[in-house]
């Protein structure tokens, strides 16, 4: 096992249970919300927050942001199983594609549809399925997702085009992760905040945000076993 990688200089040993969210911020803050005490920094190096501590449930955890995009979180991903990480679960948000979801609620990947670039670049050709245990136990709706390389898509015919393949909201990283744990034959999953409804542009406020990243914090803890 490394204990020095060129992307993540960590500082503290990684757990074998991590969870990723896109944004370093909320790596702060589930890292404060989960580690029991003050979270320690495992890593700063290119803006890429992480912590590593203690959970409630006294085994080891790891909360490690990815920064965004799938070339990004397939480094992070990457770097991360060579310092000893062994279960991968994406915390992040997510554009609803569907009618029927609601900003602020939580959704898991049942799968994940390769619209990206880096889990295409792995090899995906099909939808990426998430560990089966990992998924079932996230308490949270299930729906196919799908991961994009654009944010702002200036193409609505794509959008259209994954809704008709059964994707329910769009992220940036799932694919990626899940193809990058395949490859190692270790566990991934994702549970992600509806930020967004793509159809209208409406934007969760950031209190209710904050919010439902507790909540999914609370979900996502719950689901990862230590060992
Ligand atoms: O909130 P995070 O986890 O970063 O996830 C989503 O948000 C970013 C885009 O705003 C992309 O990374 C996308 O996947
Ligand atoms: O619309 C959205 C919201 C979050 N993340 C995305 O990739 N798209």
């Amino acid at each position: 096992m490394s204990t020095e990688t060129l992307h993540l200089r960590p500082h503290e040993p990684v757990a074998e249970r991590v969870l990723l969210p896109g944004d370093p911020g909320r790596a702060l803050r589930l890292a404060q919300q989960l580690i029991t005490g003050v979270p320690k920094m495992l890593n700063h190096h290119r803006g890429l927050w992480g912590y590593s501590g203690i959970a409630a449930d006294g085994h080891p955890l790891t909360v490690q942001a990815t920064g965004m995009g799938g070339p990004s979180a397939a480094i992070v991903a990457e770097e991360l199983i060579m310092l000893g990480a062994r279960r991968l679960l994406r915390v992040g948000t997510c554009g609803a594609l569907s009618a029927d979801l609601q900003l602020g609620q939580l959704l898991s990947a049942e799968a994940a549809l390769p619209g990206d670039g880096a889990s295409r670049a792995l090899g995906a050709t099909r939808p990426l399925a998430p560990d089966p245990k990992l998924q079932a136990a996230l308490q949270a709706p299930a729906g196919v997702i799908v991961s994009a390389d654009l944010f702002y898509d200036p193409d609505p015919r794509r959008a259209d085009g994954w809704r008709a393949d059964g994707a329910v909201a769009i992220e940036m990283e799932a694919a990626t992760l899940f193809a990058v744990a395949a490859r190692h034959g270790l566990a991934a999953a994702c549970v992600c905040v509806v930020s967004d409804i793509v159809s209208t542009h409406e934007r969760i406020g950031d209190e209710a945000l904050l919010a439902a990243e507790e909540e999914m914090g609370r979900v996502a803890f719950a689901a990862l076993p230590a060992a």
